[in-house]
């Protein structure tokens, strides 16, 4: 058994997914603002699951190269409690949104070879967490949540000054396998958890949630 895994469900769209979340035992929920995203949420729609979310389940607002006037309206208008840059910004953006918000920010960072790894420890310097991602393959619309993985040798051995997650292409059958080999104690998950793109499946969110305790059914 591997205790203590946070998880983060990315990408809700109901209600019931926000219920599926809370009863798996996730630690976060996340919302996407990207509109070519299947999981794409208007302002209110992400306002109305937000405040479903239970206490002890964290929100975060997952937005790509966000100016100032979308994140204003975004948390002005719903609850959260961290926010997620999953695009190009630079290291300066990254704190300047921090001072903005007052909100932790979490920066992704996508991971195909040892020169993405660099990155990582350029970001963690001034963001709150990392997200330790896959890069997207070429052509692909969307920045993240395209459900494919990066080779997890090489962030291996590899440790920051900041709390990190792991991303890109788990699922409820490989989770386990990511965590023994890249030690990730929080772990991120979208298209692995669901049935079509855009519909999260409570099933496949427990059993992704169980997997990384280790007691997969
Ligand atoms: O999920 C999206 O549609 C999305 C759109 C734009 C930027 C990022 C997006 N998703 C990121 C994630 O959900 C995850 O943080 C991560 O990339 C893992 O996704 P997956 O490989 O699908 O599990």
């Amino acid at each position: 058994m591997t205790p203590g895994i946070r998880v983060k469900i990315c990408g809700l769209t109901r209600p019931e997914d926000v219920i599926a979340v809370a009863e798996a035992g996730a630690a976060y929920s996340g919302f996407v603002f990207f509109p070519k995203s299947p999981r794409n949420l208007s302002i209110d729609a992400a306002r109305a699951l937000a405040l479903d979310v239970p206490v002890g389940v964290a929100k975060v607002a997952l937005v790509v190269n966000a100016d100032d006037a979308l994140l204003d309206a975004i948390t002005d208008a719903v609850p959260l409690d961290m926010l997620q840059l999953h695009g190009d910004e630079p290291l300066e953006r990254v704190s300047e949104v921090r001072a903005r918000y007052g909100l932790p920010v979490m920066k992704a960072v996508g991971v195909a070879d040892a020169e993405d790894v660099a990155a990582l420890d350029a970001y963690s310097e001034v963001a709150d967490q990392i997200l330790v991602d896959a890069k997207p393959p070429k052509h692909a619309e969307l920045p993240g949540g395209n459900g494919v993985s990066f080779d997890w040798r090489l962030i291996a051995a590899r440790r920051w000054s900041v709390p990190w997650m792991l991303a890109g292409g788990l699922t409820p059958h490989n989770v386990a396998e990511a965590i023994a080999l890249t030690g990730a104690k929080q772990v991120d998950v979208s298209s692995g958890v669901e049935a079509a793109p855009g519909v999260k499946d409570a099933v496949l969110i427990r059993d992704f949630v169980t997997a990384t305790r280790g007691r997969m059914r």
